[in-house]
């Protein structure tokens, strides 16, 4: 084919069907007309037609839902809010539901600002928690009620990570698969001396290559979370202790005596102090979303300052902000 005008006829006489205008214009662009302009169509499009530009028929929603906690017990005293996993009969495994509900009162925990620190544990001594419910996994993740496929573990996970406030996994029996990952994503473990940690995905066709993985690898190092992954072997308390697993093992009988005491030593300190460490801590390892928590904080903390206020009230006067009174600090 000898000139770029020729192929280009080519071209378009695939691209598009007969009843579609056609030209070449004289700038040598392919193009149809359709009602959107002239340009080349894709085969997409032929395949697909083009998206409606229909006006849209939207239908408000009056109210969101209020949760009913039926997985999860929440209580809260001197500062403390504690969740506790309520499915004993199947090791505490969480459903969808579950995981919505726990979700539900670490926001609450987090907007409420009597509360300090968070405890997340498990009904019993016989586990925190074994992951996800097996029974109702199904081929798109664990479905619910709803019947919708999910994985929302991990948005827990994060929501956690993000939760401005620190939050203790406190460990009786077993935590394993998904359950060993939520005390991994927890700031501190206190462990009862009955506690048993590991991963069991690969034994059951599961992984977690977010936290659970590489979050895992930076606290006991890249040898021993290959060994926790690829093996799925079972740990006991102290040989989580020994490897940077958990922060303490204690007498199951002393467990939540413990924590609750780690719990009043952490309300003595400030409350900024703590929140700008999980977040520095966070933004070492989170990337962009680390980044913007610690940048949230900041920005938190100029809004209380005198500086970030007279920019705001120069505004709402309707004057020129005066920073000359705000010195450069080296
Ligand atoms: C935890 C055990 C080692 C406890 O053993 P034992 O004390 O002997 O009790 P059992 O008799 O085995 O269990 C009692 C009862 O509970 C049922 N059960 C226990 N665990 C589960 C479970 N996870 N799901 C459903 N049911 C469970 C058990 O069947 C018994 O019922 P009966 O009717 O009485 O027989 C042991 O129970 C055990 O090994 N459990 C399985 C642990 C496991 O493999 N968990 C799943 C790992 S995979 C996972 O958690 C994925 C999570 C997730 O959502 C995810 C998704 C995507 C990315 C990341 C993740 C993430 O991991 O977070």
């Amino acid at each position: 084919m000898s000139n770029p005008q020729e192929r280009a006829e080519v071209l378009l006489r695939q691209l598009v069907p007969d009843d579609a205008s056609r030209s070449v214009g004289p700038d040598r662009q392919v193009t149809a007309n359709f009602s959107s302009g002239s340009r080349a169509i894709s085969s997409y499009e032929r395949i697909h037609g083009q998206v409606s530009q229909d006006p849209i028929d939207w239908s408000t929603v009056e109210t969101v839902a209020t949760k009913q906690l039926t997985d999860v017990l929440y209580a809260k005293a001197e500062g403390i809010a504690k969740v506790t996993i309520n499915r004993p009969e199947v090791r505490n495994a969480f459903r969808p539901e579950t995981v919505e509900q726990m979700s539900t009162c670490m926001a609450d925990a987090r907007d409420d600002p009597d509360i300090g620190v968070v405890i997340l544990t498990g009904t019993g001594t016989e586990a925190f928690c074994s992951g996800g419910d097996q029974s109702v996994r199904g081929p798109g993740g664990y479905v619910g009620a709803d019947t919708i496929p999910r994985l929302n573990v991990l948005d827990l996970q994060m929501q956690m990570r993000r939760l401005p406030k620190p939050v203790i996994a406190m460990v009786a029996g077993y935590a394993v698969g998904g359950g060993h990952i939520l005390h991994l994503v927890a700031d501190l473990t206190i462990a009862a001396d009955n506690a048993v940690f590991g991963q069991t995905g690969p034994k059951v066709g599961s992984f977690d290559a977010g936290y659970g993985s590489t979050a895992m690898a930076r606290i006991i190092g890249q040898k021993k979370a290959r060994e926790m992954w690829f093996l799925a072997r079972l740990y006991s308390a102290q040989q989580a202790l020994d490897m940077g697993l958990v922060n303490s093992v204690v007498p199951l009988a002393e467990l939540e005596n413990e924590t609750v005491k780690w719990c009043r030593e952490i309300l003595r300190n400030s409350p900024t102090a703590l929140r700008l460490l999980k977040s520095a801590l966070n933004a070492a390892e989170d990337g962009h979303a680390g980044l913007q928590q610690l940048g949230g904080d900041a920005t938190m903390l100029f809004y209380h300052s005198a500086e970030g206020n007279e920019g705001r009230q120069a505004y709402m006067e309707k004057r020129r902000p005066d920073f000359s009174k705000f010195k450069r600090l080296p």
